[in-house]
């Protein structure tokens, strides 16, 4: 059992570009993408108890709180025990790794070791880590990011989940082009977008023929001014970026104000981790 609470910050998982490269034997894609760690976020609370999970805040309604949670799994796989309150703030099954995040999360606040923890989700060691990465292999490769300039992003979730594997099936073409190795740099956030035009999500596709309203979502960023509008992960979230906070933050206004069924919020970058 642990001694002392501990509360721990989940942030979102965002893909400014998700390459599928090819599929293993196994059916799991080999992924090439650009992860950041956003400023938006769930947030874990453990307190000294037996091993139980409470969940509250915005999204709570669309969570099941019994024992396959990955807040569970989490704490299961580090052999710990804790009482769990999650505060989801983050909408379920949206591309933005809201479940990893959590789960690496629980594993941060127990001080748990990195062993095993892909057995939880293809996108924990790189949640786990929660430094700004290119992600490669199924998601074990990582290498950390050249220095991120600030980004003032919208993020966009039409309010429905998409799952995962269904995007993964959808997907016409496997074997894509990977991004440039290595990387370049990027002084500033002009210089990140030109970068970001040239990549692509290829999961796009796939999830905007399951789901269209993402088209709907990626339009109204794109209407709303961004320089560069895309889906995060599977989606269905979708994100864009603008010249500087102000705008982000009238943009999400206006979007929220347009479409009163979706989950619009502004946001920055977590700061980098060193
Ligand atoms: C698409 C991403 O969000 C990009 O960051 C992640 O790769 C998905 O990570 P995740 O939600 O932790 O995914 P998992 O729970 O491990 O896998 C869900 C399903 O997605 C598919 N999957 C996932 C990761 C991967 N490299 N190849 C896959 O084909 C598999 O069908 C798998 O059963
Ligand atoms: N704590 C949790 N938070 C969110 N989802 C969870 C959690 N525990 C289990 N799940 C399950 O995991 C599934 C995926 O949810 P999650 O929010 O992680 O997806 P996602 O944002 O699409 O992730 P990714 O970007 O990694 O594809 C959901 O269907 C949900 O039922």
């Amino acid at each position: 059992m642990i001694q002392a609470a501990r509360r721990e910050f989940a942030p979102a998982k965002l893909n400014l570009t998700l390459h599928v490269t090819g599929r293993r034997a196994d059916g799991y894609h080999l992924l090439d993408s650009l992860v950041v760690f956003l400023d938006v976020g769930d947030v874990v609370t453990l307190t000294p108890g037996p091993l139980s999970l409470g969940i509250r805040g915005p999204f709570a309604a669309g969570l099941d709180a019994g024992p396959d949670n990955l807040c569970l799994r989490a704490a299961r796989l580090a052999g710990r025990e804790a009482a769990i309150t999650l505060e989801k703030r983050l909408p379920v099954a949206s591309g933005i790794g809201g479940g990893s995040a959590d789960a690496a999360a629980v594993l941060r606040a127990l001080d748990a070791p990195a062993t095993g923890i892909q057995t939880l989700g293809a996108d924990l060691p790189v949640c786990f880590a929660g430094r700004h990465s290119r992600m490669r292999g199924l998601g074990e490769i990582l290498d950390p990011l050249p220095a991120m300039p600030q980004l003032h992003l919208v993020l966009v979730n039409p309010g429905h989940g998409l799952s995962t594997p269904s995007v993964f099936r959808a997907l016409a073409h496997r074997d894509n082009p990977a991004m440039p190795d290595p990387l370049p740099e990027w002084p500033d956030m002009a210089a990140l977008i030109g970068f970001l035009h040239d990549c692509r999500n290829d999961l796009e596709a796939p999830a905007i023929a399951l789901m269209p309203e993402i088209a709907t979502c990626l339009a109204a960023l794109r209407g709303a001014d961004a320089q560069l509008a895309r889906m995060s992960g599977s989606g269905a979230t979708c994100f864009g970026l603008f010249a500087d906070a102000d705008q982000a933050r009238m943009a999400a206004a206006d979007l929220a104000v347009a479409h009163p069924g979706w989950w619009v919020t502004s946001s920055g970058l977590a700061p980098a981790k060193g």
